[in-house]
């Protein structure tokens, strides 16, 4: 067996994934397994922006698990990746040093470790996207196909879409069915098993679901002119004070800073269809520099096919009990009722449910269905395209995989260059035709030789 860890460095936390694979099979489809994930106790790296050496230090104890669950003879073999998501291209953008140095120090502590460390850095929203593709494309064994030397079973699988929702980003990436290619940076070429796929990707900077919470909220605060927020995405009687620092310390909502108090008061009441229009805003419909847009200037072509849809997607719509929902009126009403139930009902009846989650899975629920449905046009008619999963034969979906089997090169371009025949198909083939031939010389034998003894012997 052959071994390799991927750290997801996202904004809220980091999550370090252990996969393996047969080493004889390496570039079979699908036989890359998840055989741990750690999610690491605290927050993501970006968090650590002030005390950069407790970024690398947070890793230890994840670290340590995948010490152990690999075997030692294997640990020198083992390449570790890590890349960093939207929290730190967010930090980055604030503070580009700053975001050196968190990485540094990660790669400090992840150097201490006796496998074969490959480097760390932030990956791009579009390669977040592709990666996430690729992963869950590979996992559903979309990538099989018959090999090119039997031209009558050339068939091709569809490919399935990714919807990815994290706490900084979201990306949306799928093969199109329409050829029409009118912004080139959201098209990504992929040969894969000797297969051309044209991948349309888009990953939206802050509308990761506490981003855009905390767009929302800026904005709020913006047109009440009042640090004191009536809002209808928390549940009524819920209430929350809000850190200045914690709502406008992004580049998210920087520019959305007015008032100096250092407290935002928000109180919920309640209201699906209030929150939800609330919502709305957030995506800008009335531009659009092509021909079809999703939201804010973005090109994007018809929906096609079928999409899974994991991270907070999977999260918000499996706690609603929604994942099995294809019903879109029905995943409404669900919201609704929610959203309408007082906090201190939802918090007697969820006990074991972090406050924090809980408090914001009305705000949540609808931001995914304003998402999906203003933002992406997803309709009553293809929701049920729509799948909301964790995990796929075992191994979570998440873009770490389709990461480390690009990188090392476990994706062939071309499908190997099999033998037309199986090992034991070729034997028995051979066992069989010198049988024959044998078959064929004694006959021989005995028609032409045989019968001249025999008349030999007669004269
Ligand atoms: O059990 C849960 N319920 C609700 N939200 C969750 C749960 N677990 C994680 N999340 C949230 O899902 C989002 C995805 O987090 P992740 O850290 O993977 O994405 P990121 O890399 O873009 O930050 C975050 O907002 C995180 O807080």
């Amino acid at each position: 067996m052959k071994y390799g860890i991927v750290l997801d460095a996202g904004s809220s936390h980091t999550s370090v994934y252990v996969y393996n694979w047969p080493a004889e099979k390496e570039n079979d489809t699908g036989v890359v397994q998840q055989v741990e994930v750690c999610k690491v106790d605290g927050p993501g790296i970006s968090s650590y922006s002030k005390d950069v050496e407790k970024a690398g230090l947070s890793l230890q104890d994840c670290m340590n698990t995948a010490k152990q669950v690999i075997p030692k003879k294997e640990h020198r073999d083992t390449p570790v990746y890590l890349g960093a998501t939207a929290g730190m291209r967010l930090l980055s953008l604030d503070n580009n040093k700053i975001a050196d140095k968190v990485l540094l120090s990660v790669e400090k502590s992840l150097r201490l470790y006796p496998f074969d460390f490959q480097g760390c850095r932030i990956i791009t929203g579009q390669e977040e996207g592709a990666y996430g593709w690729i992963s869950i494309n590979y996992m559903l064994g979309n990538f099989k196909q018959s090999s090119s030397w039997m031209p009558f079973q050339q068939t091709s699988t569809e490919t399935s879409g990714a919807l990815d929702l994290g706490g900084a980003s979201t990306q949306i990436t799928f093969e199109p069915t329409d050829s029409i290619n009118e912004s080139p940076e959201n098209f990504m070429l992929f040969r894969l098993y000797g297969k051309t796929y044209n991948v349309y990707t888009h990953s939206f900077l802050c509308y990761g679901k506490d981003q855009a919470l905390r767009l929302r909220l800026a904005n709020d605060v913006k047109n009440a002119g009042s640090t004191n927020l009536q809002n209808p995405c928390f549940n009524p009687g819920y209430v929350k004070n809000m850190s200045a620092v914690d709502l406008y310390g992004s580049p998210c909502t920087a520019k959305y800073k007015l008032f100096s108090s250092s407290f935002i008061l928000i109180t919920g009441t309640g209201d699906y269809h209030q929150c939800q229009q609330n919502l709305q805003d957030m995506f800008n419909k009335t531009e659009c520099p092509y021909s079809r847009c999703s939201f804010n200037r973005i090109f994007q072509p018809e929906l096609s096919g079928n999409f899974g849809a994991f991270s907070a997607f999977y999260f918000v719509m499996n706690f609603l009990n929604l994942t099995s929902e294809k019903d879109l009126s029905k995943v409404k009403e669900t919201l609704k009722e929610f959203c309408s139930e007082s906090w201190q009902q939802v918090k007697e009846k969820f006990p074991d449910i972090k406050e924090k989650y809980l408090s914001e899975y009305c705000f949540s629920g609808t931001y995914i269905l304003t998402l999906l449905e203003m933002g992406y046009g997803f309709t009553s008619e293809n929701w049920g395209n729509i799948n909301f999963l964790r995990k796929i034969k075992g191994s979570d979906a998440a873009w770490t995989l389709g990461y480390m089997l690009n990188l090392t090169n476990m994706i062939p371009a071309e499908l190997p260059s099999s033998p037309p025949l199986s090992h034991a198909s070729y034997v028995g083939l051979m066992v069989l035709f010198s049988f024959l031939l044998a078959s064929v010389v004694f006959i021989g034998w005995l028609y032409f030789w045989k019968p001249r003894c025999l008349q030999k012997g007669i004269i």
